[in-house]
């Protein structure tokens, strides 16, 4: 199989009693769109901070393109970009100066950085507000800036966590089209964190992440024909009910 773009192997975090993720192994394949589907409180943030180093992993091995992410940090991390749920931006540079900045942490140089800016401000349509304060761009423009902003060191692997969370339909759809663009014409790997089904096509990979515990992954095909189901909503729920009531992510019981 050809090298994955994330691979995270046996996995585990706790925030001191409380269980956030409990022995999770999932692939990326270079170049897919895998959806990581769970329910709020599933884990995707925990995995997406371990997987940047936010939070050091305490077992188990997480690669990016084969390179361990605590023991070949910066070769490891100089192929992944990551848009995080949370808002990140200074809203008081310009939409030029986020971009600056953010290319010189990554040791970008100056010209490169003004023709990378340049070019990932034209794909997400934000050429026309390059001089413009961030705080004066629409949601949408926000997250697309974000985005862009997560490329500029053009990354083989992008991360993002419920990216659509706040914006409109329109918004939302244009979004999604723009990152499946980054899969299907420039062969990046995405993984989506998401609880929405309906962000996920029938040809996408899939990770179902319930209570810190991947229940299966695959092709959405191979999740409906596993769970004997017509639909992923159906497969879902059947999927979450047959977990059971193992309680990760919970207190444990006195
Ligand atoms: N810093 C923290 N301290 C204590 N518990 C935490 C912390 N961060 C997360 N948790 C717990 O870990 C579990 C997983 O949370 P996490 O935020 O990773 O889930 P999520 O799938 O991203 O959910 P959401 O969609 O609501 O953001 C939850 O039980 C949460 O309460």
């Amino acid at each position: 199989m050809a090298q994955p773009a994330l691979r995270i192997d046996d996995v585990s975090h706790a925030f001191g009693a409380r269980t956030a993720l409990d022995r999770v192994s999932l692939t990326v394949p270079a170049g897919s769109f895998t959806a990581l589907l769970g329910l709020n409180g599933a884990g995707k943030t925990t995995l997406f901070s371990l997987v940047t180093r936010l939070h050091d992993s305490t077992s188990g091995t997480i690669q990016i393109f084969d390179f361990d992410v605590r023991r070949e940090a910066p070769a490891a991390l100089s192929r992944l970009g990551i848009v995080f749920q949370a808002r990140t931006l200074d809203l008081d540079l310009s939409v030029r100066q986020s971009l600056l900045y953010h290319a010189a942490l990554h040791g970008i140089g100056r010209r490169l950085a003004h023709e990378r800016a340049a070019q990932v401000l034209k794909q997400f349509a934000l050429a026309d507000r390059i001089d413009d304060k961030v705080r004066n761009l629409s949601g949408g423009q926000m997250r697309r800036l974000e985005i862009a902003r997560a490329l500029l060191h053009d990354p083989a692997l992008l991360l993002l966590d419920e990216p659509t969370v706040g914006l409109d339909v329109e918004a939302r759809q244009g979004l999604i089209r723009e990152v499946r663009r980054l899969v299907a014409e420039e062969g990046r790997g995405i993984l989506w964190a998401t609880h929405l089904l309906d962000e996920i096509e029938m040809s996408d990979r899939l990770v179902v992440l319930h209570k810190g515990r991947v229940l299966t992954q695959g092709s959405v095909q191979d999740v409906l024909a596993q769970t004997g189901t017509p639909d992923l909503q159906t497969a879902f729920l059947n999927l979450v009910n047959a977990s059971g009531a193992t309680a990760v992510g919970q207190e444990p019981a006195e």
